[in-house]
């Protein structure tokens, strides 16, 4: 059934306000609020345990924050599961692919719009031509037809993460959260990686922009492809705004990037 909220076109894809959460003595999250309009691709970078994975996983529904609000299109979801979240429009990665090594690439796929509540049912999804051409589309933008008939556990690194990327885009998300998108991937690759997750999210959009969140640690990747940053040190966001802004912040420098004496500095 469809839920009853309907979409404010006013308010921001996401709204973070206040959250908090501890793990026994640490603060993963200390006063989190972060919003997000339509159309963004923001970038959450830190330190390893500085909290992105925490913040993630909090707006998907897989940790309850102790304070705190999360609002989807004006909606509170805060309380919401993450299934429930999922049908307001909300998908993600993992770092590491969360995929079915047994099934062909096309299985996966098929499994996950089924899973969406596109389809009631598996094999009906399987035996419907519009699942399958979307399937195959998706395989398709994303540079994986040839490998479709393929077991997922013979898929080197790199291919999995792109498959499991395919498939948060299977249920037309308005908001795609991708922790680590090219962790494992080469530095020969990983712009390859980055333009091919770029336009098949551009590919596949219904009418309006979708909105992304990244967890990125390489930061030539967050330069070419953030329209904005967040900075998370300790649990806090100590910086949010345009790239070269955060970039540039003293405190990101010393606490994140580790880079006040080199890149940003010799350009600033
Ligand atoms: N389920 C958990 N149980 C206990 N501690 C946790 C749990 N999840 C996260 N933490 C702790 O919370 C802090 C923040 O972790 P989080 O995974 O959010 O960091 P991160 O910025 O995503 O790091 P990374 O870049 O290494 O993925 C860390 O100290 C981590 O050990």
């Amino acid at each position: 059934m469809a839920h009853p909220h309907v979409p404010d076109p006013g308010s921001p894809v996401l709204s973070a306000r206040g959250l908090t959460r501890s793990f026994g003595a640490v603060q993963a999250a200390a006063d989190v609020s972060i919003d997000v309009q339509q159309g963004e691709r923001l970038c959450l970078i830190g330190s390893n345990g500085a909290g992105k994975t925490t913040f993630v996983n909090m707006v998907t529904g897989y940790l309850k924050p102790t304070s705190g609000r999360i609002h989807l299109a004006g909606e509170d979801v805060t309380h919401r599961s993450p299934r429930e979240i999922t049908r307001r429009g909300v998908a993600r990665s993992f770092q590491i692919p969360q995929l079915c090594l047994h099934m062909t690439v096309l299985e996966n796929i098929l499994t996950a719009l089924h899973c969406s509540g596109a389809h009631a049912h598996f094999l009906r999804a399987a035996r419907d031509a519009g699942s399958l051409a979307r399937c195959h589309e998706l395989l398709s933008s994303f540079g994986l037809a040839a490998h479709a008939q393929r077991p997922a556990r013979e898929l080197p690194g790199g291919v999995r993460k792109l498959l499991d990327i395919a498939i948060a885009l299977t249920g037309h998300p308005r908001l795609l959260l991708l922790d680590e998108p090219t962790s494992g991937v080469s530095a020969q690759e990983k712009f390859g990686t980055m333009d091919t997750v770029v336009r098949a999210i551009e590919t596949h959009q219904d009418r309006s922009p979708v909105t992304v969140v990244f967890v990125e640690h390489d930061m030539d990747i967050v330069r070419r492809y953030a329209t904005r940053v967040a900075a998370f040190y300790n649990g806090r966001v100590i910086a949010d705004g345009a790239c070269d802004k955060v970039l540039g912040d003293a405190d990101v420098r010393k606490y994140v990037t580790g880079s006040a004496r080199s890149r940003e500095g010799a350009q600033a």
